[in-house]
Protein backbone atom coordinates (compact mmCIF):
# COMPACT_ATOMS: atom_id res chain seq x y z
CA UNK A 1 0.00 0.00 0.00
CA UNK A 2 1.16 3.47 -1.01
CA UNK A 3 2.59 5.44 2.29
CA UNK A 4 0.24 9.12 3.21
CA UNK A 5 2.14 11.88 3.97
CA UNK A 6 0.66 15.19 5.46
CA UNK A 7 2.73 18.44 4.67
CA UNK A 8 1.60 21.69 6.57
CA UNK A 9 2.78 25.06 4.37
CA UNK A 10 1.99 22.89 1.21
CA UNK A 11 1.68 26.21 -0.75
CA UNK A 12 5.46 27.67 0.35
CA UNK A 13 8.86 27.07 -1.21
CA UNK A 14 9.66 23.74 0.61
CA UNK A 15 5.78 22.01 0.46
CA UNK A 16 5.41 22.41 -3.06
CA UNK A 17 9.30 20.73 -3.49
CA UNK A 18 8.66 17.82 -0.72
CA UNK A 19 4.86 17.05 -2.32
CA UNK A 20 6.57 16.93 -5.64
CA UNK A 21 9.50 14.58 -4.15
CA UNK A 22 6.70 12.43 -2.21
CA UNK A 23 4.73 12.74 -5.45
CA UNK A 24 7.32 10.70 -7.10
CA UNK A 25 7.74 8.63 -4.97
CA UNK A 26 4.68 7.05 -4.70
CA UNK A 27 2.86 8.70 -2.00
CA UNK A 28 -0.45 9.83 -1.82
CA UNK A 29 -0.17 13.52 -0.35
CA UNK A 30 -2.77 15.56 2.01
CA UNK A 31 -1.43 19.24 2.69
CA UNK A 32 -3.04 21.53 5.20
CA UNK A 33 -3.75 24.85 3.46
CA UNK A 34 -4.98 28.15 5.11
CA UNK A 35 -8.23 29.28 3.02
CA UNK A 36 -7.48 32.92 2.23
CA UNK A 37 -9.57 35.62 0.07
CA UNK A 38 -6.61 35.65 -2.59
CA UNK A 39 -5.66 32.60 -4.48
CA UNK A 40 -2.02 30.76 -2.87
CA UNK A 41 -1.78 28.31 -5.34
CA UNK A 42 1.16 29.78 -7.72
CA UNK A 43 3.51 27.20 -6.55
CA UNK A 44 1.59 24.19 -6.81
CA UNK A 45 -0.96 24.71 -9.47
CA UNK A 46 0.77 22.12 -11.92
CA UNK A 47 0.71 19.48 -9.81
CA UNK A 48 -2.74 20.43 -7.68
CA UNK A 49 -4.91 17.59 -9.28
CA UNK A 50 -2.64 14.88 -8.02
CA UNK A 51 -2.67 15.83 -4.17
CA UNK A 52 -5.70 16.61 -1.34
CA UNK A 53 -5.82 19.83 -0.30
CA UNK A 54 -6.92 19.83 3.05
CA UNK A 55 -8.39 23.31 4.45
CA UNK A 56 -6.60 23.59 7.61
CA UNK A 57 -4.80 26.43 10.22
CA UNK A 58 -1.97 25.73 12.89
CA UNK A 59 -3.66 27.90 14.48
CA UNK A 60 -6.89 26.07 15.40
CA UNK A 61 -6.46 23.04 17.29
CA UNK A 62 -9.16 21.24 15.75
CA UNK A 63 -8.75 21.74 12.23
CA UNK A 64 -5.48 20.00 12.93
CA UNK A 65 -6.97 16.91 14.27
CA UNK A 66 -9.68 16.64 11.63
CA UNK A 67 -6.86 16.64 8.82
CA UNK A 68 -4.92 13.95 10.68
CA UNK A 69 -8.09 12.09 10.96
CA UNK A 70 -8.85 12.26 7.35
CA UNK A 71 -5.37 11.93 5.76
CA UNK A 72 -4.41 9.11 8.69
CA UNK A 73 -0.68 10.22 7.47
CA UNK A 74 2.62 7.56 7.77
CA UNK A 75 4.55 10.53 7.83
CA UNK A 76 3.80 14.93 8.88
CA UNK A 77 5.63 17.35 7.55
CA UNK A 78 5.66 20.77 9.81
CA UNK A 79 6.56 23.48 6.93
CA UNK A 80 4.67 25.97 7.86
CA UNK A 81 5.61 28.90 9.37
CA UNK A 82 6.08 33.29 8.93
CA UNK A 83 9.63 32.51 8.10
CA UNK A 84 10.44 36.32 7.20
CA UNK A 85 12.75 37.28 9.92
CA UNK A 86 12.44 41.05 9.40
CA UNK A 87 8.56 40.58 9.93
CA UNK A 88 8.73 38.90 13.22
CA UNK A 89 10.01 42.34 14.75
CA UNK A 90 6.99 43.89 13.32
CA UNK A 91 4.69 41.07 13.97
CA UNK A 92 5.87 39.38 17.15
CA UNK A 93 2.73 37.45 18.40
CA UNK A 94 1.38 36.13 15.10
CA UNK A 95 4.87 34.90 14.68
CA UNK A 96 4.41 33.11 17.93
CA UNK A 97 1.22 31.87 17.28
CA UNK A 98 2.30 30.10 13.79
CA UNK A 99 6.04 29.39 14.41
CA UNK A 100 5.70 28.54 18.14
CA UNK A 101 2.38 27.72 19.72
CA UNK A 102 1.63 26.08 16.33
CA UNK A 103 3.44 22.97 16.69
CA UNK A 104 2.42 22.44 19.97
CA UNK A 105 -0.96 22.02 18.89
CA UNK A 106 0.32 19.92 15.68
CA UNK A 107 2.22 17.61 18.15
CA UNK A 108 -0.65 17.18 20.40
CA UNK A 109 -2.75 16.49 17.51
CA UNK A 110 -0.29 13.70 16.45
CA UNK A 111 0.21 12.31 19.43
CA UNK A 112 -4.06 12.11 20.26
CA UNK A 113 -4.69 11.30 16.98
CA UNK A 114 -2.10 8.87 15.21
CA UNK A 115 1.00 8.50 17.70
CA UNK A 116 2.66 6.17 15.42
CA UNK A 117 3.40 8.83 12.80
CA UNK A 118 6.49 9.91 11.62
CA UNK A 119 6.91 14.25 12.26
CA UNK A 120 9.60 16.54 10.77
CA UNK A 121 10.00 19.77 12.67
CA UNK A 122 11.11 22.59 10.14
CA UNK A 123 13.99 24.02 13.11
CA UNK A 124 16.43 26.98 11.82
CA UNK A 125 19.34 28.10 12.02
CA UNK A 126 18.17 31.05 13.21
CA UNK A 127 17.48 29.73 16.77
CA UNK A 128 21.78 29.99 16.97
CA UNK A 129 21.48 33.64 16.84
CA UNK A 130 25.21 34.85 17.48
CA UNK A 131 26.94 31.24 17.89
CA UNK A 132 29.43 30.37 20.10
CA UNK A 133 30.93 28.36 17.71
CA UNK A 134 31.64 28.36 13.85
CA UNK A 135 30.05 26.12 12.25
CA UNK A 136 27.74 25.08 14.49
CA UNK A 137 26.52 21.60 15.26
CA UNK A 138 23.72 20.06 17.06
CA UNK A 139 25.55 20.55 20.19
CA UNK A 140 25.97 24.53 19.55
CA UNK A 141 24.11 26.55 22.14
CA UNK A 142 20.56 28.44 20.88
CA UNK A 143 21.56 32.07 21.23
CA UNK A 144 18.06 33.39 19.34
CA UNK A 145 18.08 36.90 18.61
CA UNK A 146 15.02 38.01 16.44
CA UNK A 147 11.62 36.64 17.57
CA UNK A 148 11.41 34.50 14.69
CA UNK A 149 14.46 32.41 16.10
CA UNK A 150 13.06 32.72 19.62
CA UNK A 151 9.59 30.77 18.20
CA UNK A 152 11.81 27.90 16.46
CA UNK A 153 13.74 27.50 19.72
CA UNK A 154 10.46 27.01 21.41
CA UNK A 155 9.37 24.77 18.63
CA UNK A 156 12.28 22.71 18.36
CA UNK A 157 12.42 22.08 22.03
CA UNK A 158 8.58 20.89 22.25
CA UNK A 159 9.46 18.39 19.29
CA UNK A 160 11.94 16.61 21.32
CA UNK A 161 10.11 17.17 24.53
CA UNK A 162 6.98 15.19 23.20
CA UNK A 163 9.78 12.60 21.70
CA UNK A 164 10.74 11.73 24.91
CA UNK A 165 7.30 12.15 27.00
CA UNK A 166 5.16 10.17 24.63
CA UNK A 167 8.07 8.13 22.37
CA UNK A 168 6.62 10.46 19.38
CA UNK A 169 9.02 9.61 15.68
CA UNK A 170 9.41 12.95 16.36
CA UNK A 171 12.45 15.38 14.54
CA UNK A 172 13.89 18.39 14.13
CA UNK A 173 15.95 19.23 10.75
CA UNK A 174 18.24 22.77 11.87
CA UNK A 175 17.96 23.98 8.24
CA UNK A 176 20.26 26.77 6.93
CA UNK A 177 18.77 29.72 4.21
CA UNK A 178 17.48 27.76 1.25
CA UNK A 179 16.35 29.44 -2.30
CA UNK A 180 15.10 28.17 -5.16
CA UNK A 181 13.51 29.97 -8.23
CA UNK A 182 10.05 30.08 -5.65
CA UNK A 183 11.72 31.77 -3.27
CA UNK A 184 9.95 34.49 -2.06
CA UNK A 185 10.96 37.45 -3.76
CA UNK A 186 11.77 39.77 -0.34
CA UNK A 187 14.45 36.99 0.59
CA UNK A 188 18.13 38.34 -0.94
CA UNK A 189 19.09 35.43 -2.68
CA UNK A 190 16.04 35.64 -5.27
CA UNK A 191 16.39 39.51 -4.71
CA UNK A 192 19.61 39.48 -6.03
CA UNK A 193 19.23 37.02 -9.10
CA UNK A 194 15.79 38.66 -9.90
CA UNK A 195 17.39 42.07 -9.05
CA UNK A 196 20.46 40.96 -11.87
CA UNK A 197 18.27 40.12 -14.70
CA UNK A 198 16.07 43.34 -14.46
CA UNK A 199 18.76 45.38 -14.62
CA UNK A 200 20.64 43.44 -17.53
CA UNK A 201 16.80 43.39 -19.40
CA UNK A 202 16.31 47.38 -18.91
CA UNK A 203 13.82 46.43 -16.57
CA UNK A 204 14.99 48.22 -13.47
CA UNK A 205 18.38 50.86 -12.87
CA UNK A 206 19.39 49.79 -9.14
CA UNK A 207 19.08 47.15 -6.36
CA UNK A 208 18.99 48.30 -2.93
CA UNK A 209 20.28 45.95 -0.66
CA UNK A 210 21.16 45.69 3.02
CA UNK A 211 23.95 43.95 4.69
CA UNK A 212 26.64 43.13 2.05
CA UNK A 213 28.93 41.37 4.93
CA UNK A 214 26.70 39.38 5.71
CA UNK A 215 27.59 35.43 5.78
CA UNK A 216 25.27 32.51 5.43
CA UNK A 217 25.25 29.02 4.42
CA UNK A 218 23.37 28.60 1.37
CA UNK A 219 21.36 25.26 -0.09
CA UNK A 220 18.81 24.27 -2.48
CA UNK A 221 15.28 23.78 -1.65
CA UNK A 222 15.14 20.92 -3.41
CA UNK A 223 18.23 19.15 -1.54
CA UNK A 224 16.94 20.31 1.49
CA UNK A 225 13.28 18.47 1.25
CA UNK A 226 15.35 15.33 0.12
CA UNK A 227 17.21 15.18 3.52
CA UNK A 228 13.94 16.35 5.58
CA UNK A 229 12.20 13.15 3.62
CA UNK A 230 15.74 10.75 4.37
CA UNK A 231 15.49 12.05 7.93
CA UNK A 232 12.36 10.21 8.65
CA UNK A 233 13.24 7.13 6.70
CA UNK A 234 15.73 6.12 9.83
CA UNK A 235 15.33 3.67 12.18
CA UNK A 236 15.34 6.23 15.05
CA UNK A 237 14.16 9.43 15.55
CA UNK A 238 16.90 12.32 15.27
CA UNK A 239 17.98 16.28 14.61
CA UNK A 240 20.06 16.87 12.06
CA UNK A 241 21.68 19.84 10.55
CA UNK A 242 21.32 20.44 7.07
CA UNK A 243 22.89 22.92 5.59
CA UNK A 244 25.41 23.33 2.55
CA UNK A 245 28.81 23.16 4.99
CA UNK A 246 30.17 26.46 3.45
CA UNK A 247 29.57 30.02 3.55
CA UNK A 248 29.46 33.14 1.35
CA UNK A 249 28.80 36.39 1.64
CA UNK A 250 26.11 38.98 0.12
CA UNK A 251 28.71 40.79 -1.53
CA UNK A 252 30.30 36.97 -3.25
CA UNK A 253 26.65 35.93 -4.02
CA UNK A 254 26.14 39.80 -5.48
CA UNK A 255 29.43 39.25 -7.96
CA UNK A 256 28.40 36.44 -8.78
CA UNK A 257 24.95 37.23 -9.96
CA UNK A 258 26.28 40.38 -11.63
CA UNK A 259 28.97 38.64 -13.33
CA UNK A 260 26.49 35.69 -14.46
CA UNK A 261 24.54 38.34 -16.98
CA UNK A 262 27.65 40.51 -17.40
CA UNK A 263 27.37 43.45 -15.17
CA UNK A 264 29.64 45.24 -12.61
CA UNK A 265 27.24 45.03 -9.55
CA UNK A 266 29.58 48.41 -8.06
CA UNK A 267 27.36 50.15 -11.22
CA UNK A 268 23.97 49.11 -9.80
CA UNK A 269 23.69 47.97 -6.29
CA UNK A 270 23.58 50.41 -3.23
CA UNK A 271 23.39 49.90 0.57
CA UNK A 272 19.89 51.37 1.41
CA UNK A 273 19.73 51.13 5.58
CA UNK A 274 16.34 49.61 5.64
CA UNK A 275 17.16 46.40 4.90
CA UNK A 276 19.57 46.49 7.23
CA UNK A 277 19.23 44.47 10.38
CA UNK A 278 21.12 45.94 13.44
CA UNK A 279 21.11 42.68 15.58
CA UNK A 280 21.12 39.98 13.22
CA UNK A 281 23.84 37.00 13.01
CA UNK A 282 25.67 38.06 10.63
CA UNK A 283 27.84 34.96 10.71
CA UNK A 284 25.53 31.41 10.15
CA UNK A 285 28.05 28.25 8.81
CA UNK A 286 25.99 24.74 9.09
CA UNK A 287 28.32 21.51 10.37
CA UNK A 288 27.26 18.55 8.14
CA UNK A 289 29.27 16.16 9.47
CA UNK A 290 26.61 14.35 11.11
CA UNK A 291 24.17 14.13 8.37
CA UNK A 292 26.54 13.10 6.10
CA UNK A 293 27.91 10.26 8.12
CA UNK A 294 24.67 9.39 10.03
CA UNK A 295 22.29 9.41 6.93
CA UNK A 296 24.80 10.17 3.93
CA UNK A 297 22.91 12.84 2.53
CA UNK A 298 24.29 15.25 0.31
CA UNK A 299 23.99 17.91 -1.12
CA UNK A 300 23.68 17.96 -4.91
CA UNK A 301 23.86 21.97 -6.15
CA UNK A 302 26.84 23.90 -5.59
CA UNK A 303 26.50 27.88 -4.69
CA UNK A 304 27.54 28.28 -8.32
CA UNK A 305 25.13 25.28 -9.27
CA UNK A 306 22.13 27.62 -7.14
CA UNK A 307 23.38 31.30 -8.29
CA UNK A 308 22.95 30.05 -12.01
CA UNK A 309 19.75 28.08 -12.14
CA UNK A 310 18.23 30.81 -10.36
CA UNK A 311 19.28 33.61 -12.80
CA UNK A 312 18.63 31.22 -15.51
CA UNK A 313 14.97 31.01 -14.64
CA UNK A 314 14.57 34.82 -13.95
CA UNK A 315 16.40 35.30 -17.59
CA UNK A 316 13.35 33.20 -18.82
CA UNK A 317 10.82 33.89 -16.66
CA UNK A 318 11.29 38.10 -17.17
CA UNK A 319 12.31 37.64 -20.82
CA UNK A 320 8.31 35.87 -21.06
CA UNK A 321 7.09 38.74 -19.68
CA UNK A 322 7.08 38.31 -16.22
CA UNK A 323 6.72 41.22 -13.94
C1 LIG B 1 17.38 29.91 7.96
C2 LIG B 1 16.57 31.16 7.74
O1 LIG B 1 16.80 31.60 6.41
C3 LIG B 1 16.05 32.73 5.97
O2 LIG B 1 16.32 33.85 6.79
P1 LIG B 1 17.42 34.95 6.44
O3 LIG B 1 18.79 34.38 6.56
O4 LIG B 1 17.09 36.10 7.29
O5 LIG B 1 17.14 35.23 4.87
P2 LIG B 1 17.21 36.55 4.00
O6 LIG B 1 17.35 36.11 2.60
O7 LIG B 1 16.08 37.48 4.30
O8 LIG B 1 18.57 37.26 4.51
C4 LIG B 1 19.84 36.68 4.32
C5 LIG B 1 20.93 37.66 4.69
O9 LIG B 1 20.98 38.70 3.72
C6 LIG B 1 21.08 39.96 4.38
N1 LIG B 1 20.58 41.02 3.49
C7 LIG B 1 21.33 42.01 2.98
N2 LIG B 1 20.56 42.81 2.22
C8 LIG B 1 19.30 42.28 2.25
C9 LIG B 1 18.09 42.66 1.62
O10 LIG B 1 18.00 43.65 0.90
N3 LIG B 1 16.99 41.86 1.86
C10 LIG B 1 17.06 40.73 2.65
N4 LIG B 1 15.96 39.97 2.81
N5 LIG B 1 18.23 40.36 3.27
C11 LIG B 1 19.32 41.14 3.06
C12 LIG B 1 20.27 39.77 5.64
O11 LIG B 1 20.56 40.78 6.57
C13 LIG B 1 20.70 38.36 6.03
O12 LIG B 1 21.94 38.41 6.69
C14 LIG B 1 14.58 32.41 6.10
O13 LIG B 1 14.25 31.31 5.26
C15 LIG B 1 14.23 32.07 7.55
O14 LIG B 1 12.87 31.64 7.58
C16 LIG B 1 15.14 31.01 8.06
O15 LIG B 1 14.74 30.13 8.81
Amino acid sequence: MAKSALITGLTGQDGSYLAELLLDKGYDVYGLVRRSSSSSFGRINHFANKIHVISGDLLDQFSLMDAIDQAQPDEIYNLASQSYVPLSWTQPALTAEYTAIGVSRLLEAIRRCKPDARFYQASSSEVFGQPDESPQTERTAFRPRNPYGVAKAYAHWMTINYRQKYDLYACCGITYTHESPRRGAEFVFRKITRGAVKIKLGLAKELKLGNLDALRDWCHAEDVVNAMWMMLQQNKPDDFIIASGETHSVKELVDCAFSYVGLNWQDYVSVDPQFYRPDEPVTLAGCVDKIKARIQWQPKYSFADLVESMVEHELKDLTDGGA
